[in-house]
């Protein structure tokens, strides 16, 4: 059920975004300026169209619009429109800090040169920090349906901008492209000093999960929905503090659970597990951070500690120094004891 006051804590409190595809921010408005602006045929009337065409009934059927989307993304001035517009629309939201995923070879494989994206996409991060005093990290995904080779090239392009790239994931395609496909290249960017993180259990088996700590060595799970599958699993993540990067809006929107009251967040922080909320990609699934905040937070009637511990989650499963993840924790403990 709405509850204003729970509203109003969750409108004020600091948090951080960890599970963001600037891609999926991109909003039907956006995307029919860019193809006019760039002439890019679009096969849609109007952005009421563009979102009426949005009712996916899993990973694969969204991921299809998502990258045909992308198509009006040519220039540099796009990606940094792109995430300006992310970024202003996260500081409504009290977002203090973000670690945004881009998909290069959504872009190179199209022609865009990579830097073409990293400027863009950094040039507006650098703005947001500057006038919006919200602080960053940049993680590049692999595309999993695509080859460990492939995702070694999008690698070697990262190289010379590594002062720029903060870490790397893994995302797309989940059910038959399992984490051992890209053991190597994780190991690789580890050894080059990158952060790791990967999707594993939105729709893929627990298995993934398993393999994404065993075999990619990450830092974070992204989703992990189905980790709650297996009890020695979940056990295994609460003992080592794993992130779990929750979004509850984007589960709905992929059938990934069948209604909004089956979000696993509740079950999730009862069992230790230190999950996060997160927006995924918001154009594509009606609703930024706080949208996802408040839709759990009615179904669930979670209380207010619980939405307090989701955002210090934030803090403390982001890749901030530890003396930035305290500043952040007492601003929690200031706007929650007001
Ligand atoms: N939810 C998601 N899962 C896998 N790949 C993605 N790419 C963009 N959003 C994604
Ligand atoms: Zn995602």
């Amino acid at each position: 059920m709405p509850n204003p006051s729970r509203d109003a804590l969750i409108a004020r409190l600091p948090k951080a975004e960890l599970h963001l595809h600037i891609e999926g921010s991109l909003e039907p408005e956006m995307l029919f300026a860019l193809a006019q602006r760039n002439g890019v045929a679009i096969p849609f009337a109007s952005a009421e169209a563009v979102r009426a065409a949005y009712d996916f009934s899993n990973l694969q059927d969204f991921l299809d619009i998502y990258y045909q989307g992308m198509a009006v993304l040519q220039t540099e001035q796009d990606f940094y429109d792109l995430t300006w517009a992310y970024l202003e629309r996260a500081a409504a939201d009290t977002v203090r800090h973000v670690e945004i995923f881009f998909d290069p070879q959504g872009h190179t494989e199209r022609g865009i040169a990579f830097e073409t994206v990293l400027d863009g996409i950094e040039r507006a991060l650098q703005a947001g920090e500057e006038r919006l005093g919200i602080s960053y990290r940049l993680i590049i995904c692999f595309l999993r349906h695509l080859s460990e080779e492939d995702a070694f090239a999008t690698l070697a392009q990262a190289m010379p901008h590594l002062a720029r790239i903060h870490g790397v994931g893994l995302d797309s395609s989940e059910l038959g492209h399992p984490p051992a496909k890209f053991a190597q290249v994780f190991a690789r960017a580890r050894e080059m000093g990158l952060h790791v993180t990967a999707h594993a259990g939105e729709e893929g088996p627990p298995e993934y999960v398993h393999e994404a700590l065993d075999l990619l060595q990450v830092e974070r799970i992204d989703h992990g929905n189905r980790a709650l599958e297996d009890p020695a699993l979940v056990a295994r993540l609460v003992g080592e503090g794993m992130t779990l990067t929750v979004c509850p809006l984007s589960n709905l929107r992929l059938c990934v659970i069948d209604r909004i009251e089956s979000s696993p967040v509740q079950r999730m922080l009862d069992l230790g597990l230190k999950v996060t909320i997160n927006a995924d990609d918001p154009a594509y699934f009606g609703g930024y951070v706080n949208d996802n905040f408040r839709a759990v937070a009615d179904a669930l009637d979670l209380s207010p500690d619980a939405i307090v511990r989701l955002a210090e989650n934030s803090f403390t499963g982001s890749f901030l120094p530890m003396a930035d993840q305290i500043a952040h924790l007492a601003e929690i403990a200031e706007v929650a004891g007001d």
